[in-house]
């Protein structure tokens, strides 16, 4: 439902609405009542309201138009929008603001926004904005900002802000633009090509690794983005060792104190784990070797110099501080934390223990799954970092944004595609990568933020003959490169090629469902999914459902032997069932009816009832614990040492009092090597759900060997090609789609979620 919106309907007598407008535009009280109406049904919430009756308590002449404005822009950031932009509202106003929410039967509706908004002109909209006390158009102490921008064809655009959240944007401008001004002392830069050319085997192709690399070690800000595989991690420690071998140069006696971050638990952990492997593979002893050549030939070109300088294995107090690899003078570090533990997080506060005015005691920042970070905490923690420090954002730009406010990364990186390089700046790449870069990445009106972005292009996960990574490129490609109609097109023809790793299943009755949730339904892959081999050639597990973890559970349960007695059994048992649950997982885009989560849960569970995997009455599979409940957490418990997003799957073991009963404990997996796995009883777990079906935005940071992405029948402005993209790339080895009604998918991929904000543009 889209409209274009001119001044043609504009009220000739002044800035008031038309007589035919809806009454809430005109009357504050016709406005609350609406308001109430909306939060009634739940498309609002209490706190948009509670700002409406704020404002009009504070500014009772303010107009109608106004307040609405401000409801809306209160919505919107509870969406995960940054602020209301006017156009975008009055242009499609139910899609662009996501109502009526998912779940809502439709039935007696309060009015939707279209019917509110339909007479509405973006000029009266935007004089309804100009107000003494509650807006302005930047500085001030009014509790709104409208920011209004002309664009070059003309057009201009209108957005409103909470004061709070425009600031965050203000911050976050003024950090990065500063980060980007200053230079990162290059005396010792004429070490890069050596290093790099150590760091990186020379090829035949532009090695993009090697480029971010490079071009992440000449600026105190940069971002290195990239799909999965393309070798984020990889680049990062490569760019470390390179980053602390520049500094060894300088300063021999003064490492970079690293610090390596993520936003959630769960992706600090899946770093950590990747990073721990790469680090052993860096060829640190031919950068010791480059150093220490170097200082020698220095010290015998300058005699006269009385410090000798020397490469030493970092110091113990150094080790401690940064987890770092202690046996080579190139300190990396290998432990990653949450930006909440690193900038101190204090209980009923939104303010860190680290700020600007105590800064972050690093010379160098990695934030990790940046795609998931919100504008507050991004905005937070470039504001804590000291001046001269060097910040590093790694993620995926075409993943779903934070679940909170702002989609900072895929904000910034709006360019990436097309690179937009300077010719100066591809000069001094090709000075120190020895790659010439190909012309249609150089744009002599490449902005400062462009020179410091690289985008990883070469999956080394999914290659040419990998449909999940053909599909991934489908829908990624970018919208100036195709129209939606090719894109539908190349999307469709990746479904039709037959890879052996993509299954496309179009529901046509209940019972493809609960064969792809029990079996995994190999039939619908090419040879039934057996003997496919990786890149290694290690032979590919076949594709499966749920049946096989639960196989595993009654198969594999230790007899005989107490949990007391025999522990290790247990521990060993219990990692078998969690490794097979890796195996599959059903992703589904909503929460609510027959097609989200809850829904999906209760008719998974009742289905493996059946087939007799799992045990129970109707009422505990739905709400109870049982053996075999796999459960999601879904807030970090620091005491039970548990992350958001972290799954457990409970077990039944004898209970020590009577061993002829059995108790429910909860599996999770712990990288502790001593205790393989944390036993937690069900009653200690609080924020848990169960995870026969994750919703996509849940699944951020995990992968599974055969993913199957469920699409429901009817579109629904969750379903964007963000959301398709993230959920088909949590698919390691395997991916099944399924759409509940054919179509749906081609809808999605062309719909993109439209995050309003004013970063990066
Ligand atoms: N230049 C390369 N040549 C060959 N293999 C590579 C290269 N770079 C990365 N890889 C391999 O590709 C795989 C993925 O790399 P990596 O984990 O660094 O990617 P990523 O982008 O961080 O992945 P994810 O999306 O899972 O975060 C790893 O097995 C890694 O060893």
């Amino acid at each position: 439902m889209s409209r274009q919106h001119d001044t043609h309907t504009f009220d000739m007598f002044g800035d008031s609405p038309t007589a035919s407008a809806h009454p809430a535009l005109s009357s504050t009280p016709e406005l609350l009542a609406l308001c109430e109406r909306w939060v009634a049904r739940g498309w609002l919430r209490d706190l948009d309201r509670a700002l409406v009756r704020f404002l009009s308590f504070e500014a009772p002449d303010a107009p109608a138009l106004l307040l609405l404005a401000a409801a809306l822009a209160s919505h919107q950031l509870g969406r995960g929008h940054v602020c209301l932009d006017l156009n975008a509202t009055l242009n499609a106003p139910d899609f662009a603001l996501s109502l009526p929410p998912e779940g809502d039967d439709l039935n007696d509706p309060p009015p939707l926004p279209s019917e509110v908004l339909a007479t509405l002109t973006l000029s009266e909209w935007q004089a309804a904005l100009h107000h003494p006390v509650l807006t302005s158009e930047g500085p001030g102490n009014t509790p709104l900002v409208v920011v209004n921008t002309h664009s070059g064809s003309g057009t201009s655009s209108t957005r409103l802000y909470l004061r709070r959240y425009w600031q965050y944007e203000q911050s976050l401008h003024q950090q990065i633009a500063s980060r980007l001004e200053a230079a990162v002392d290059d005396s010792h830069q004429e070490l890069l090509p050596q290093a790099l050319n150590i760091l990186f085997d020379s090829s035949a192709t532009l090695d993009w690794q090697k480029t971010a690399c490079a071009l992440a070690a000449r600026s105190r800000f940069g971002i290195i983005t990239g799909g999965p595989g393309t070798g984020k991690t990889t680049t990062v420690v490569r760019l470390l060792a390179l980053l602390q071998t520049l500094q060894l140069a300088q300063n021999p006696d003064q490492p970079l104190r690293i610090r390596l971050a993520a936003p959630t638990g769960k992706a600090a952990a899946r770093l950590n784990e990747s990073i721990a492997g790469q680090v052993d593979s860096l060829p640190l002893a031919r950068l010791e070797a480059l150093l220490t050549n170097r200082v020698t030939s220095e010290d015998e070109t300058r005699r006269s110099a009385t410090k000798t300088r020397s490469l030493h294995p970092v110091n113990e107090q150094f080790e401690e501080c940064f987890n770092t690899v202690s046996s080579s003078a190139i300190a990396i570090p290998t432990e990653v934390t949450t930006l909440h533990r690193l900038l101190g997080a204090r209980p009923d506060t939104r303010h860190f223990r680290h700020s600007a005015a105590n800064p972050l005691a690093l010379d160098v920042l990695v934030i990790d799954e940046a795609s998931m970070v919100d504008i507050e905490m991004m905005a937070a923690t470039l504001s804590a970092l000291p001046a001269h420090a060097q910040c590093i954002l790694l993620g995926d730009k075409d993943q779903l944004a934070s679940v909170e406010a702002g989609s900072v990364l895929g904000d910034l990186c709006r360019r990436a595609d097309a690179a937009h390089y300077t010719p100066a700046t591809a000069e001094w790449l090709a000075q120190a990568t020895g790659q010439p870069l190909p012309a249609e990445f150089i744009d002599p009106a490449g902005q400062p933020l462009d020179q410091a972005i690289t985008m990883l292009r070469v999956s080394h996960r999914f290659n040419e003959h990998s449909g999940i990574g053909q599909l991934a490129k489908a829908i990624n490609q970018p919208g100036y490169a195709q129209t939606e109609r090719e894109k539908q097109q190349a999307v469709s023809a990746v479904l039709r090629h037959g890879y052996p790793d993509v299954h496309h299943l179009v529901m046509s009755d209940d019972t493809a469902l609960d064969k792809l949730v029990i079996h995994g339904s190999p039939s619908g892959f090419s040879g039934n999914g057996e003997g496919r081999t990786d890149h290694q050639g290690q032979p590919i597990a076949p594709p499966t459902g749920y049946r096989h973890y639960l196989n595993v559970l009654h198969a594999q349960r230790p007899r005989g032997e107490s949990f007391e007695e025999n522990p290790a059994a247990y521990n060993a048992w219990a990692s078998e069932v969690l490794s097979a649950y890796s195996h599959f997982q059903l992703l589904c885009a909503l929460r609510k009816g027959p097609w989200g989560v809850e829904g999906l849960n209760q008719r998974i569970a009742s289905t493996l009832r059946r087939e007799k995997l799992l045990f129970g009455s109707d009422y505990t599979l739905e709400k109870g614990w049982y053996e075999g409940r796999p459960v999601l957490v879904t807030q970090n418990d620091y005491g039970l040492k548990l992350m958001n997003g972290d799954i457990g799957i409970t077990l039944a073991v004898p209970d020590p009092r009577n061993p002829q009963q059995k108790l429910l404990r909860v599996a999770f997996p712990s990288s502790d090597t001593e205790k393989p796995i944390r036993w937690v009883l069900p009653s200690r777990l609080h924020a848990v759900e169960t995870v026969f079906a994750m919703t996509v935005h849940k699944s951020q940071g995990s992968e599974f060997l055969h993913t199957a992405l469920l699409l429901p029948p009817t579109l629904n402005p969750i379903l964007t090609r963000e959301l398709v993209y993230t959920g088909i790339t949590r698919a390691r080895e395997w991916l099944t789609v399924v759409e509940a009604k054919r179509g749906v998918l081609n809808e999605a991929v062309v719909r993109e979620v439209v995050r309003v904000s004013g970063v990066g543009g």
